[in-house]
């Protein structure tokens, strides 16, 4: 079985694979790390890949070295299934790059927009000949909220919870609604003006935040939470022999 790791910027995910089927998704703190033991004792775990977009802990790094397979850290030198045009390949988050090939995998010969909606929202784009053209990167929902928060004299910390109205009617509201119908409007916008340059364009959505909005382009949308886990699944059976 495969290990899949990947270490975000709020929480680590880890994914045991079977073939190409998820076994199981642990949820773990991106600084210990410390259910990988449990993880590697209840599965045959053969190889594993480790993707990061963090530093990692001293501890993190000790629970990884006593894992006793191999172990592919992917990074700008890994062999990928898809083309990568980024300018900087250095300084690319390869989550960013684990959700793309995830997406290309499902709908090989495709134009996709992928979307990831963690600790920031990023849009990538990967063309039908698979080339991964880059994306953008913008704050994520909870960083909305910090930041408004953070930043002014007089905003409070707002809960994503709560009453919503169209247009604020109080603080509380106008920072709620504010918030959500900002990232609404920002995916719409993207699905729109792709799909107007790439006709064929498929939308996949994957992240830790999920946001169901009306918009009459739902039929070209897919929602999948396992994208990167996938991604990187993918990955690592295509560096096998590598290892
Ligand atoms: N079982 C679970 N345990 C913990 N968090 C969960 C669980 N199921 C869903 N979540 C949600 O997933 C979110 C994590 O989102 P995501 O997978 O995008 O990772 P992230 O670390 O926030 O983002 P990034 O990878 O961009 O740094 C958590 O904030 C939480 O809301
Ligand atoms: C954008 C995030 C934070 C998303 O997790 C991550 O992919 C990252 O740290 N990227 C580095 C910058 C870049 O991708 O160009
Ligand atoms: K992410």
């Amino acid at each position: 079985m495969n290990l899949i790791i990947d270490i975000g910027n709020t929480i680590a995910k880890m994914a045991v694979f079977d073939g190409g089927r998820i076994v199981e998704v642990v949820y773990d703190s991106n600084l210990t790390l410390e259910r990988l033991p449990e993880v590697c004792r209840t599965y045959t775990i053969e190889k594993a890949i480790v993707a990061t977009v963090i530093d990692l802990s001293r501890e993190v790094l000790s629970q990884l070295e006593d894992m006793a397979v191999p172990i592919l850290w992917l990074n700008e030198k890994t062999s990928l299934p898809v083309e990568n045009l980024y300018e900087t390949p250095r300084t690319l988050g390869y989550d960013r790059m684990a959700a793309v090939v995830g997406a290309n995998e499902q709908f090989p010969g495709r134009d996709i927009l992928v979307i990831d909606a963690g600790t920031c929202i990023t849009y990538e784009f990967v063309d039908a000949a698979a080339r991964y053209h880059g994306g953008n990167i913008s704050p994520g929902l909870q960083m909305r909220f910090k930041a408004l928060h953070q930043f002014t004299g007089r905003l409070p910390m707002v809960a994503l919870e709560g009453r919503m109205v169209p247009m604020g009617k109080d603080t509380d509201t106008a920072i709620r609604a504010g918030v959500l119908k900002g990232i609404e409007y920002e995916i719409s916008g993207y699905v729109t003006a792709m799909k107007h340059k790439y006709p064929e364009l498929l939308v996949f959505l994957t992240g830790g935040d999920d946001f169901s909005f009306d918009t009459n382009l739902k039929s070209i949308i897919f929602a999948d939470r396992f994208l990167v886990l996938k991604g990187l699944n993918r990955i690592l059976n295509y560096n096998n022999d590598r290892l």
